[in-house]
């Protein structure tokens, strides 16, 4: 039996709606083995992120060349990063690990307003994280910061999306999750847009949705499927588990990991 898997370089979401445990419970409902590197640890719930702690670069890449060099990685998501150093090691490392196959969320500040990646740190992502990527997942507000204007329509989608291409990126996911209307995403592969559309759900539960959809394609890939077939599943999954709800906690809940899942053996 030939497994496929994936390691998530992110921060821990002690609440498991977002972080490296929405990556791991995204990996396995995919059918992927899932490792993770962590950058950071968070006390964070529902309600917002309570404390953030991050690791010493030396755990950091002690992690992630543990591994590497032993077990393998066939696709590798960042997330939460938290500061220059942190994301000029981890290009580091996935580099001298060749590791293929990276998605990179460009995770900037927590839904509750919290910063999780530090101020002027995206110039490191631009110039270090950028060019090793395969497909980079920004919502609005990281691909506004990212290209540095306003997008309050599908056509300044598509702008920021050419224009991140440009840092050396394969593919851009630009999420519309943050717009009004449908839930619309645009993949741009250099010369073509694709357009990902989901009907919006109404919820305050969206805790983690960029975490689970850039998990989800990060699974799709380490399978060997193609970009487009990728995000074609992550959009599927991340529409399941936003629309089955949880109503778990007081404030923003996590989405259903388990939802697609279900819905493939139709359970429900
Ligand atoms: N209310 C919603 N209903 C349906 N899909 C949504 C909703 N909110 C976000 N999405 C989808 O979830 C994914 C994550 O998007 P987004 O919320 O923009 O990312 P982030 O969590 O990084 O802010 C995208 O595919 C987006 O279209
Ligand atoms: C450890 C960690 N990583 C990422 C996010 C972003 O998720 P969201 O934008 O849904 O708050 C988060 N809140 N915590």
């Amino acid at each position: 039996m030939t497994v496929s898997r994936a390691l998530t370089i992110a921060g821990s979401d002690s609440g498991g709606g977002a972080g490296i445990q929405a990556d791991l419970k995204t990996f396995t409902v995919l059918g992927v083995y899932g490792m993770s590197a962590l950058t950071a640890i968070t006390a964070q719930n529902t309600l917002g992120v309570h404390g953030i702690y991050n690791l010493p670069l030396e755990a950091i890449e002690q992690q992630i060349d543990a591994v590497a060099t032993d077990i393998g990685v066939d696709a590798v998501k960042t997330g939460m990063l938290s500061q220059a150093p942190i994301i000029e090691r981890v290009a580091e490392r996935i580099k001298a690990n060749n590791i293929p196959n990276l998605v990179v969320d460009p995770v900037m500040v927590a839904k509750g307003g919290a910063r999780l990646l530090e101020q002027d740190s995206q110039q490191a992502l631009i110039r270090h994280l950028l060019p090793l990527a395969t497909v980079i997942t920004p919502n609005l507000p990281e691909a506004e910061v990212l290209t540095g204007r306003t997008i309050t329509t599908v056509e300044e989608m598509k702008e920021a999306a050419r224009h991140i291409h440009s840092f050396g990126t394969r593919y851009v996911v630009v999420k519309g999750g943050h717009l009004d209307g449908d839930a619309l995403d645009i993949l741009f592969d250099g010369e073509t847009f694709a357009e990902f559309v989901a009907p919006r759900h109404e919820t305050k539960h969206t805790h983690g949705t960029g975490c689970t959809f850039s998990a989800a394609i990060t699974s799709e890939l380490a399978k060997g499927a193609s970009v487009h077939d990728a995000v074609t599943t992550a959009k599927h999954f991340i529409t399941c588990a936003i629309q089955d709800t949880l109503g778990l906690g007081q404030g923003h809940g996590p989405t259903n990991h388990w939802a697609y899942g279900k819905r493939q053996h139709q359970l429900i």
